[in-house]
């Protein structure tokens, strides 16, 4: 971690009068510098937007304010931050701008849009970046398998692969990194991870927020490539990896690109694998949610889900059998954001015993953060009859925003929570199968109200 000795990072920030800059990367950056006091980062903002110093500034401590960020804390930065108007795509205007960041360590976060952050990648291939120079990118890492192997290609003509910095955000949440740790650092656990005593995992972030304004994105994404390609594989990969001898973010990497390698649709038929919806009119608690093929911006021609569900297998000896459903989608009447792991029952209970309710089940809360064990016990009454209880815990909230975790990460130079190159291209090649499954038609567009909890008779 920096040091109150290290030197200053400067994190330029491209596309920085943009939504994402707004919303989700200054504010991350807020909580991490509010709980690392000694940090030093210089932010430097780029934009075409043609924004005074003032405004800027004005922007950037707004974004602090939005998570009550320490006063000092956001002084410190806004009286150090700059911005420059400029087109990225104009080669002497980008050369300049990165000539002007100094010799220090220097992480260019690319919050363009995808075309314009590869556009610009070209021209920095041709520019003299410093030598400790860190590339962060936002999702999505192409749009097809092979365009993610030509994207890592460009890159790597810009900085090798150690200097490239996928982001997920999932892998800066707390209960997603939790894991590791409850998996790994746990007797009870870490014998019973395998084909013999799971019997299914479920992977689900149902969201009870419908588009929200975003169909000049979503629209041409979907649930499928918004949530499963990247953030809930990301998520199985770590449910599924073998063990790692230390935090090493290589090792790390390595295990999970394992699992991905492994990782195809159930019965390798992807049209049976897969499930997918879309909203019709309804209500999230008091709003009214339109179709959602009459939101603003939406193209019903495309056919885009709202909601996905994928059974993948994991053909590995600890995993070969046990199906992962990974599903997530938009305007649901409950927000249910956890991993549902279900043992499989015990070979023999002892005969003579009344009741049996279900097997053991294990449910790891994302967001909010708690871990439910439910155990056949008897609970009450007749001391031969068998009930479930459910041991919980709620876990505290995160420390920073997962924006922030994984930005830390990123200042320091560590991958421990980024996408590595061959990751992402796998992340393609497993759910393209689907993809194509669902442009030819083999799977069914269903429909669920808003508000509902997803259309009949999908298992929950
Ligand atoms: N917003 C979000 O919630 C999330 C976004 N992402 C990813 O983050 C990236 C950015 O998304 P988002 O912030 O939403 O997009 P926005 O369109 O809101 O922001 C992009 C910014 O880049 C500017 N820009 C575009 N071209 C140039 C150029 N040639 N020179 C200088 N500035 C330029 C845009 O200016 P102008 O407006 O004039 O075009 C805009 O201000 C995308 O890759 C997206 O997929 C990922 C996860 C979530
Ligand atoms: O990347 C994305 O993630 C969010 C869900 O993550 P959260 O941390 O905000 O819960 C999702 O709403 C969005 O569609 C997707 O692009």
């Amino acid at each position: 971690m920096a040091t109150r000795t290290s030197p200053p990072v400067t994190l330029l920030v491209l596309g920085a009068a943009g939504d994402l800059t707004r919303r989700l990367l200054l504010p991350g950056l807020a909580t991490l510098l509010g709980t690392e006091r000694d940090r030093r980062v210089r932010v430097r903002g780029a934009d075409r937007a043609q924004l005074s110093p003032a405004q800027w500034r004005a922007r950037v401590e707004d974004a602090f304010s939005s998570v009550e960020t320490p006063t000092a804390v956001t002084s410190r930065v806004v009286e150090d931050t700059d911005y420059v108007s400029a087109d990225i795509l104009d080669p002497d205007a980008l050369s300049q701008l990165v000539g002007s960041c100094g010799e220090g360590p220097l992480v260019v976060f690319f919050a363009l849009p995808p075309s314009v952050t590869m556009d610009c990648c070209e021209l920095l291939a041709r520019v003299d970046l410093p030598e400790v120079t860190r590339l962060a990118l936002e999702k999505p890492f192409g749009t097809s398998r092979e365009s993610a192997r030509r994207f890592n290609g460009l890159l790597h003509r810009v900085v090798p692969e150690e200097q490239v910095f996928r982001i997920d955000h999932f892998l800066g949440v707390n209960t997603v990194l939790n894991l590791v740790g409850l998996r790994f650092a746990n007797r009870l656990l870490q014998p019973v991870w395998d084909r013999d005593h799971i019997e299914r995992v479920e992977i689900v972030y149902d969201e009870d927020l419908a588009l929200e304004g975003r169909a000049g994105y979503y629209d041409g994404a979907g649930a499928l490539r918004d949530m499963l390609q990247s953030h809930l594989l990301q998520v199985l990969a770590l449910f599924a990896m073998e063990s790692v001898a230390t935090l090493d973010a290589e090792e790390l990497q390595d295990q999970k690109a394992q699992v991905l390698r492994a990782t195809h649709p159930w019965g390798r038929s992807p049209s049976r694998a897969a499930r997918r919806a879309r909203y019709t009119a309804g209500r999230l608690g008091r709003r009214r949610v339109p179709d959602y093929t009459a939101e603003k911006g939406v193209d019903p021609s495309r056919m885009t889900e709202t909601l996905a569900q994928v059974t993948l297998g994991v053909e590995t000896n600890r995993w070969a059998g046990v199906p992962f459903v990974l599903r997530s989608g938009k305007a649901l009447g409950t927000a249910r954001k956890e991993v549902v792991v279900t043992f499989r029952e015990v070979a023999h209970l002892p005969e003579g015993f009344t009741g049996r309710p279900g097997p053991d089940r294990l449910v790891i809360g994302l967001k909010p953060g708690s871990m439910d064990l439910t155990m056949t016990m008897n609970a009450e009454g007749d001391p031969f009859d068998l009930e479930q209880k459910m041991l919980s815990a709620k876990l505290a909230p995160p420390r920073m925003q997962a924006y922030g975790e994984v930005l830390g990460q990123v200042l320091d130079g560590s991958r421990l929570l980024s996408v590595r190159a061959d990751s992402a291209e796998e992340c393609w090649r497993i759910v393209e199968p689907v993809l194509r499954a669902f442009g030819r038609g083999s799977v069914p567009m269903e429909e669920y109200a808003a508000g509902s909890d997803g259309p009949e008779g999908w298992q929950r």
